[in-house]
């Protein structure tokens, strides 16, 4: 039985017998065949277009892969606090996993530009919660500054462990597919993530568990673009709050797994991203986050930009689930019609 992904990959995890293991069996998400997806991207092409929903984590993100392993060692490390910036989704699982280690968990968001679903995750796990007057990136500064001066464990992706555990969603594509990817397309914020495919993906061809490597294709919002702009932008602007932040930690590991995967890090609009995030939901019934859908936009506009022969195997992390976010979905949807209990009207209405 599954029962985490620090006793799944321990030999590839810097753990050992000591390591009180903090876990709420993260990992093993589904990686789900998207053909009616890829007919409608590239009708012509017959991508094999496969979503790693990293919706169905415990809190409902990545993140919780990064988050047992950071836990878990400021536990072994003796730490009875941790502490986090973020835009939404680290906060959510480092309270989830803090609170489960008896840690205390504080968090440092930028004022009113956290989805609701995720605030309400820190604060029912029992988060200190602050609503910083600056952005993501103020927040991570702060923090860092706190994690200097202060005993409180920083969880952020500057702390190597969060890396780690990440990786192992590229062991769980290879194991499954029993290859690696030719493609792997994947949102970019503070650029953890794309940092630690790259380490498993590496780490698998290194061990030989797998003949190659794909191309790692990171992709930004075009109003928070640093990484494509080359310079850190002081005021992001995304609808995909996620991966609003304007000077990544991970700037330069990313650019490395690009240029090594003989890949690269591009931008998406947010129209493009709300195309997509429409599109994954409306063709396979999968709800992700819009940062999440950012991925699926780059595979289009990849596409259209000829990237594909055809047939390869793309693999696109799903970085969070939808239900995170719902007030995107209400301001880009269509108003539900209101309607008396007459089932002439309704039947009318439904074109039954
Ligand atoms: C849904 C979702 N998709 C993509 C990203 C980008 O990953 P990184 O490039 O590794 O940062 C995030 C990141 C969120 C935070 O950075 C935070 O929660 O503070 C996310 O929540």
């Amino acid at each position: 039985k599954w029962k985490g992904i620090i006793e799944a990959y321990r030999e590839y995890l810097p753990v050992s017998e000591k390591t009180p293991v903090v876990s709420l069996h993260e990992g093993n998400t589904p990686l789900i065949k998207a053909d009616n997806l890829s007919k409608a991207i590239a009708p012509d092409k017959n991508l094999q277009i496969y979503l790693k929903y990293e919706g169905l984590n415990p809190t409902g993100s990545f993140k919780d892969r990064g988050m047992t392993m950071a836990i878990s060692k400021a536990k072994e490390e003796g730490k009875t606090a941790v502490i986090c910036a973020s835009t939404g989704n680290t906060s959510a699982s480092a309270a989830a996993y803090a609170a489960r280690a008896g840690m205390k968990a504080y968090v440092i968001l930028p004022k009113g530009a956290v989805a609701v679903g995720k605030l309400s995750q820190a604060m029912i796990y029992g988060a200190k919660i602050i609503a910083l007057m600056g952005n993501f990136d103020d927040a991570l500064t702060i923090v860092r500054q706190i994690g200097e001066k202060y005993p409180v464990e920083v969880v952020n992706s500057v702390n190597p462990y969060r890396i780690e555990g990440q990786k192992t969603a590229a062991f769980e594509i290879c194991d499954y597919l029993e290859e690696a990817p030719d493609f792997h397309f994947l949102p970019v914020g503070n650029a953890g993530n794309i940092t630690a495919y790259w380490k498993g993906y590496k780490e698998y061809y290194q061990k030989g568990k797998v003949k190659k490597t794909p191309r790692m294709i990171g992709w930004q919002a075009e109003g928070a673009a640093p990484i494509v702009k080359g310079f850190p932008i002081k005021n992001p602007q995304t609808i995909a709050t996620a991966i609003k932040i304007g000077n990544p930690y991970s700037w330069q590991p990313a650019l490395q797994a690009a240029k090594e995967s003989n890949g690269f890090i591009d931008a998406v609009s947010d129209e493009e991203i709300l195309e997509a995030y429409k599109l994954i939901a409306s063709t396979e019934g999968v709800f992700c986050e819009p940062a999440s859908a950012a991925s699926v936009a780059g595979v289009i506009k990849a596409y259209r930009k000829g990237l594909f022969k055809g047939s390869e195997i793309i693999t696109c992390t799903l970085t969070g689930n939808g239900l995170k976010d719902p007030d995107t979905v209400i301001m880009a949807s269509e108003k539900p019609i209101e309607m008396p209990p007459d089932i002439n009207q309704i039947a009318k209405f439904l074109e039954l």
